[in-house]
């Protein structure tokens, strides 16, 4: 049994339609003018325990909703949640004992006392038992470096700081489950590789499952090993990241460190479809369409003309093959 299984998922959301004009203004003043508006629209999942997902898409594509209908925060318009089998709405309490949630902008601290203070109500909170309390904590300051910090409120604590804190406390009742929306967002490396560290070994340790979404791909690429692309609250792509590298990398690069540079005296590249990005003394970096050439094919014309000390291949990021699958899904052609 999977531990996290969605079938036709649906919200759909009453918004207060746009009047448009005055006459129509001054009619919807007697009748509110009203439309449903689809934010999740027929989703399937089904996520394993210890799994790691990206759950990505562009802005409003119904990330969050998602994933306040999974955590028991909202009612689904239509369909169905089982979280090991529970429905998330009728069993709020049960699921939030097994859920941690992450919010890169929102703190679940208290502002004015000291963050061990914090920790202790939300222990009484989770019932949480003393020596899980105390056993997590001691681990969680060691890997969070946080010895210091749980001593002082929160308002006087770096945003890094701050992060941190708040993500030892999502863990402190060993959640099965943990949802994280945007948990990097605004921090400098140092503090985001902290984080993604600690996240990776609950993973690896706990097998906590991870349900990640964050416009950061190193934070999908670094933590997850699959990735699901929202657009217009439905699902396009739900596959391994490695896969989709695969399956969706139109373009690679490549660089050639060459004894003597034909290409920076003028010779032409004569190869259609290949786009010259840089060229220098002895390096030469081109653009291919892996679909129209391949790395062969350029490297043996290369070649013929120079001598090749050493050339590495780059296929493209995730970030950008996510950003060109969204596109031709909105023209229609996924
Ligand atoms: N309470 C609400 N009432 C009406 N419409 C809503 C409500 N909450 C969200 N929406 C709409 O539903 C759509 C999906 O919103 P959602 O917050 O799930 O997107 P998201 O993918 O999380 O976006 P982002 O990346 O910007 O956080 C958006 O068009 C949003 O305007």
């Amino acid at each position: 049994m999977m531990q996290i299984e969605v079938n036709h998922l649906v919200k759909e959301y009453k918004r207060k339609r746009d009047p448009g004009t005055l006459l129509k203004a001054l009619g919807s003043m007697f009748r509110p003018d009203y439309e449903i508006f689809r934010a999740v629209d027929d989703i399937n999942l089904g996520i394993e325990k210890g799994e790691a997902v990206g759950y990505v898409g562009p802005n409003g594509s119904g990330k969050s909703t998602t994933i306040k209908m999974l955590s028991g925060v909202l009612t689904p318009t239509a369909g169905t949640i089982k979280i090991d089998g529970l429905e998330p709405r009728k069993n709020r309490m049960k699921i939030n004992k097994r859920t941690g949630v992450v919010f890169g902008n929102r703190s679940v601290l208290w502002w004015d006392v000291p963050v061990m203070e914090s920790y202790r109500v939300l222990q009484k909170l989770y019932e949480i038992p003393e020596k899980t309390f105390r056993d997590n904590l001691e681990e969680f300051i060691d890997l969070l470096d946080m010895e210091r910090i749980i001593q002082v409120p929160e308002r006087q604590l770096s945003l890094g700081q701050k992060m941190k804190c708040n993500i030892a406390a999502a863990f402190l009742h060993n959640p099965e489950i943990v949802y994280l929306d945007e948990p990097t967002i605004g921090l400098d490396s140092e503090s985001k590789l902290k984080i993604r560290r600690f996240i990776q070994k609950m993973n690896e340790d706990r097998h906590t499952t991870f349900i990640v979404t964050s416009h950061d791909f190193q934070d999908i690429e670094s933590l997850c090993q699959r990735i699901i692309l929202i657009n217009h609250g439905k699902i396009v792509i739900d596959d391994k990241i490695g896969a989709v590298r695969k399956n969706f990398t139109k373009k690679k690069q490549i660089t050639f460190d060459l004894a003597d540079n034909p290409w920076s005296k003028g010779k032409e590249f004569a190869i259609p479809d290949v786009r010259v990005l840089d060229v220098g003394e002895t390096n030469l970096v081109l653009e291919y369409d892996v679909e129209k050439t391949d790395s062969m094919e350029i490297m043996n014309y290369v070649s013929a003309s120079s001598d090749i000390q050493d050339v590495s291949i780059n296929g493209q990021d995730i970030e950008s093959i996510i950003r060109e699958i969204v596109k031709k899904d909105n023209q229609g052609e996924v």
